[in-house]
């Protein structure tokens, strides 16, 4: 049984902004993507990391992948949702992976993803009957919102967590989740959970943020320079 990753790269980034995907927008002098990709290289327990790219991607080709070739392989099976590119992927390495393979599915978008927090992820686990995801406890009270942004609710939130990735479960559950559910899915975990499955919570923290707008590139620099990453 082995480890592989799987990035969904093929988004368009719009809440961020601009002509560039956000994936490719630089950070600390790479494409943000290459931060993801990097570290996700550089965890031992991972055999081989795939990353989805839209099929008329015009960016990836502008950039040096070299410092990763050996554990990294492109594919061009970008979806019209992120559940999409992650079923194609999916697909596209059945060849290679077997079904009873753990995938960590993980978003290009996550860049401060650390090699530490991939570990944890892997070590609680690698014995799970279903697999599980990244997660933090909500930390903000939480408002459900009305007709002209008026607060209907104060939601409770000592059982609320906001997932993140990567999101590991085994190839082929998660293929068999994703083509069972609508593309509508925003995350592995809701495949998953559709059919009844539990999985289970790893703690992370902020840091693993996704980056969506424009502000997200200047905290994630700092977090990247607080690591002092090249
Ligand atoms: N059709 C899509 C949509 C999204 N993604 C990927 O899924 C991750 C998380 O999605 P999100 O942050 O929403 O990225 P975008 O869809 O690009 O952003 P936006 O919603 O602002 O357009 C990103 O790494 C994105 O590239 C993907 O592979 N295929
Ligand atoms: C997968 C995810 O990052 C978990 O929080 C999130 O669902 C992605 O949502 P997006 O709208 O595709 O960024």
């Amino acid at each position: 049984m082995s480890y592989y990753a799987l990035v969904p790269a093929a988004g368009s980034g719009a809440r961020m902004g601009g002509e560039v995907p956000k994936q490719y927008l630089p950070l600390l002098g790479r494409p943000l993507i290459h931060h993801t990709l990097a570290t996700l290289c550089a965890v031992p327990a991972i055999a081989h990391v795939f990353v989805v790219i839209a099929a008329d991607d015009g960016e990836w080709d502008r950039h040096d992948w070299s410092a990763l070739a050996p554990r990294l392989t492109v594919l061009r099976q970008g979806g019209a949702t992120r559940a999409g590119s992650v079923a194609n992927g999916l697909r596209a390495v059945a060849g290679r992976v077997a079904a009873e393979d753990w995938m960590l599915v993980h978003d290009a978008a996550r860049a401060c993803l650390a090699v530490s927090q991939v570990e944890a992820l892997i070590r609680e686990l690698a014995d799970d009957p279903v697999g599980g995801l990244l997660a933090v406890p909500v930390a903000d009270t939480l408002k459900r919102v009305g007709d002209g942004k008026r607060v209907v609710a104060t939601v409770p939130r000592d059982q609320l967590w906001q997932a993140q990735t990567p999101q590991m479960f085994r190839h082929g559950p998660l293929l068999q989740a994703l083509e069972q559910c609508p593309d509508a899915v925003t995350d592995e975990a809701g495949a998953m959970e559709a059919l009844g499955l539990a999985p289970k919570l790893v703690a992370a923290d902020a840091t693993n943020f996704k980056v969506t707008y424009p502000f997200d590139l200047q905290l994630a620099e700092w977090i990247l320079r607080s690591r002092s990453v090249p």
